[in-house]
């Protein structure tokens, strides 16, 4: 009796390790090299990848180079210094070509009518890789930036109202009320002598307040809180590309994962704390709502028979939402105000304009489609320089775009930067700041992506117009300002593209 359970045993060890190392085997090298094989066919080639660490040793030395110096003088030809793998490599291996990040392939799809197809049609067949969910696990969960398939579906039709009609126009009151902090510090530091200012870290806190107001309300001190912490969780888990490439490292119990766990944890209890809050003020009786912030939409749905959004959910989407629409925005804010301190001629048609629409008054939400000038002015910004510069999706099913059959498994990489200055898609002055070509509205979708393209395109897009446009108008019209003679022109990329060394410039007060 003892030696049939004994031999049992065995049988389902045996069988439990033969198929873990099958999968193991499977997922580290027989499905990347299937892929491999299957695009060379079609002619898809590229850089010879190395075991376990693909071409991501290749990659960092090449943009470390690249980056080790700053940029001679402010001019936006930053492809070369910030995509340095992706010139060398489409210089080689042509338009498409494929890459390895780590174990993963990355067909790399610069083609404008292919990747219009792709994104307009694949929206649930493809997503985030397993990859980037267990990067971002930690931090932003499987909210709706991480979601795949039906999930994602799902999430984004409940998330979606939340920005559109007038909900999105009541967030208005949160970005008027923040920019005036923002303004009276700014002047606060001027008066008190200082002659020029890092404006990214203004723009930085006032988009966090911003967002922490939206989405919490009257709670919105912790979630500042909360949100710095989150900052921090996000680098950490920035630094774990390389972590994943080797086999059951994320089980380790090394001071990298205890770190990330424990900042997890205490992220967590904070949202719980204001989550429950609002729960027991609606239960005894004290408010009739869950309030009119994100957290109270997310609560309300929560309450509904059968709903998908269990409480873990709510928390991924919160640190979610302040992840994907703070930093972007920020970013877009500082680009900005970097090129109109730059260019006098664009800053006072700016200003003129703001003039002319709000004749001093507080920006109303109804007239900010006025503001054409600026609306040209931000678009020019976040096509030389979009927060966003790749566009990452995994293909969960074969599918054919064009002429290219694309096998399941296979990491779609859309380089937003390069597309963006194009010579051959915008004309020799594609490196130049002209918002101007904006006039046209006949830019065809597919070379302007700063907010993706289709159905998984940036649910926060009208958000993030919105709040730039109220800020820039708020900012432009108080102040003039010119870039310093300390700014160093070094953009860099981490997840998003930033100035290595912010934006310093001089402001000056206008009179009012
Ligand atoms: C200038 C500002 C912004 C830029 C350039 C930007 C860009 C993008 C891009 C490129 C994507 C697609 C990412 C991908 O699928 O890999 C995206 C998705 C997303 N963005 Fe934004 N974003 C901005 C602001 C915002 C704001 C303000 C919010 C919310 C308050 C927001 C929330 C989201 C969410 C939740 C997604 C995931 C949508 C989905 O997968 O269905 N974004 N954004």
């Amino acid at each position: 009796m003892v030696m049939v359970i004994l031999a049992t045993l065995l049988f389902i060890l045996v069988t439990l390790i033969f198929h873990v190392t099958y999968e193991t085997i499977s997922f580290y090298w027989y499905t990347p090299r299937r892929i491999k094989k299957i695009m060379e066919k079609q002619g898809v080639c590229g850089p010879k990848p190395r075991f376990l660490t693909g071409n991501i040793i290749e990659m960092a030395s090449l943009v470390s180079t690249s980056i080790s110096k700053d940029m001679e003088f402010i001019n936006h030809d930053i492809v070369g210094r910030l995509l340095p793998h992706f010139v060398a490599w489409s210089t080689q291996y042509g338009k498409r070509f494929i890459y390895w990040n780590g174990i993963e392939p990355r067909l790399c799809l610069t083609d404008t009518d292919l990747i219009k197809e792709f994104l307009a049609k694949y929206s649930t067949m493809s997503g985030k890789s397993w990859q980037q969910q267990q990067g971002s696990k930690h931090f932003i969960g499987k909210g709706l930036l991480m979601a795949n398939g039906e999930d994602w579906y799902n999430q984004r039709h409940i998330v979606a109202p939340a920005f559109i009609g007038d909900r999105l126009k009541g967030y208005s009151k949160h970005m008027v009320e923040c920019t005036k902090e923002m303004l009276q510090s700014l002047k606060i530091a001027i008066e008190s002598g200082e002659n020029e200012v890092e404006i990214g870290e203004y723009l930085t806190k006032l988009t966090a307040d911003i967002i922490s107001r939206t989405e919490f309300g009257t709670n919105y001190e912790k979630g500042k809180k909360i949100f710095h912490l989150l900052t921090k969780l996000q680098s950490r888990c920035a630094q774990s590309t390389l972590h994943l490439c080797f086999p059951g490292s994320r089980f380790f119990p090394s001071t990298y994962n205890k770190e990330i766990k424990s900042l997890k944890m205490e992220v967590e209890k904070l949202l719980m704390e204001i989550i429950e809050s609002r729960r027991d003020c609606v239960e005894i009786g004290r408010s009739n709502s869950y309030g009119d912030d994100l957290l109270g939409m997310l609560l309300n749905e929560n309450k509904k028979k059968g709903s998908s959004l269990n409480l873990q959910l709510m928390m991924d989407e919160c640190k979610t939402f302040f992840f994907a629409g703070h930093e972007t925005t920020a970013l877009l804010l500082t680009w900005t105000t970097m090129l109109l301190a730059n260019n006098p001629f664009w800053q006072n048609k700016v200003r003129d304009e703001v003039q002319e629409v709000f004749n001093g008054g507080t920006p109303s939400v109804d007239q900010l489609s006025k503001l054409i000038v600026l609306h040209k002015v931000i678009n020019e910004s976040i096509r030389l320089y979009p927060p966003a510069t790749l566009l990452p999706r995994m293909t969960f099913q074969d599918i054919v775009l064009g002429n290219l059959y694309i096998p399941k498994g296979l990491s779609i990489w859309i380089p937003v930067l390069a597309i963006h200055h194009s010579e051959e898609l915008w004309g020799n002055d594609a490196n130049d700041f002209n918002p101007e070509r904006f006039t046209s509205k006949s830019f065809m979708h597919g070379r302007f992506i700063p907010f993706a393209y289709g159905p998984r395109n940036c649910v926060g897009q009208s958000f993030a117009m919105m709040e730039a446009k109220i800020i820039l108008a708020m900012l432009i019209s108080k102040f003039s300002f010119t870039i310093s003679e300390n700014y160093r022109h070094a953009p860099v990329v981490v997840l998003t593209i930033k100035p290595k060394y912010g934006v310093q410039i001089c402001m000056k007060p206008l009179e009012p």
